[in-house]
């Protein structure tokens, strides 16, 4: 069973995908990770964001299986992560990569943006994740406080925004809800009943999927 994953920074999708692949067993890839960590080998390199081919060239080597999710996590590989993921030869390299992992024998869980609508169209569960810019800035700013980073909500909520314009106004693979995904709003939910609510979700995809 594949379950696809979409929707906005700090919206809740990546704790909702963890949960869920701990309920169901499945492997889990968070896709944003790809592309931060394609930013990181720019900036590492002392290279421009904006510079395609070595973005391309980073995309194409990178390894799914070794990537640093702490080095990754932080908030200005977010935004350098958006500048990079805007570029189609960018998503076309690292398609294969996510298309290989959802096609496990068991199947898988995958967030990210375009996962319900380019990278596994055929999903049978699809969730688009969401809540209110300033509910997704309240939590990012306590989950970075939480790490240790410094954390000015305002200038956050500003983040928040424009990547939000940048991932939905770009050409390729914009962050949009796949017509047959189901809208979850966590604006007024806690984790627990956000992946309560969620897991209902599924069940219910599931079993009319199982109908068919
Ligand atoms: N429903 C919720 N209520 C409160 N905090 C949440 C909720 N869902 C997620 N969080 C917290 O918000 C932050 C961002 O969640 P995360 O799952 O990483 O978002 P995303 O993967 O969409 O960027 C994390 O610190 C997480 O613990
Ligand atoms: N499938 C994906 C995943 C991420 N991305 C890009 O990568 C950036 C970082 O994604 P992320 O999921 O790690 O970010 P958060 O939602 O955790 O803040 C996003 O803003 C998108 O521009 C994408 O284009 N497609």
């Amino acid at each position: 069973m594949i379950i696809a994953i979409d929707g906005p920074a700090a919206s809740g999708k990546g704790t909702l995908a963890k949960r869920l692949a701990a309920h169901y067993g499945l492997p889990h890839l968070d896709t944003g990770l790809l592309y931060r960590a394609v930013a990181k080998r720019l900036l590492d390199a002392g290279l421009p964001l904006d510079a395609r081919d070595h973005a391309v060239a980073a995309a194409t080597t990178l390894d799914v299986a070794t990537l640093d999710e702490d080095a990754l996590r932080g908030r200005p590989m977010g935004e350098a992560a958006s500048i990079v993921a805007a570029f189609p030869d960018v998503r076309a390299a690292l398609l294969a990569q996510q298309r290989s992992f959802a096609a496990q024998p068991a199947g898988a869980v995958l967030d990210g943006r375009d996962i319900g609508t380019v990278i596994c169209p055929d999903a049978p569960v699809k969730l688009f994740v969401t809540a209110s810019a300033e509910e997704r800035a309240r939590r990012r700013t306590l989950e970075l406080v939480g790490r240790g980073e410094p954390a000015d909500e305002a200038a956050i909520l500003a983040d928040i925004r424009r990547r939000d314009a940048r991932d939905s106004g770009r050409a390729t693979a914009p962050l949009l809800p796949a017509p047959d995904a189901v809208i979850l709003d966590t604006t007024g939910l806690t984790i627990e009943e956000a992946f309560q609510a969620a897991l209902q979700l599924v069940e219910s995809r599931i079993a009319a999927y199982n109908s068919l």
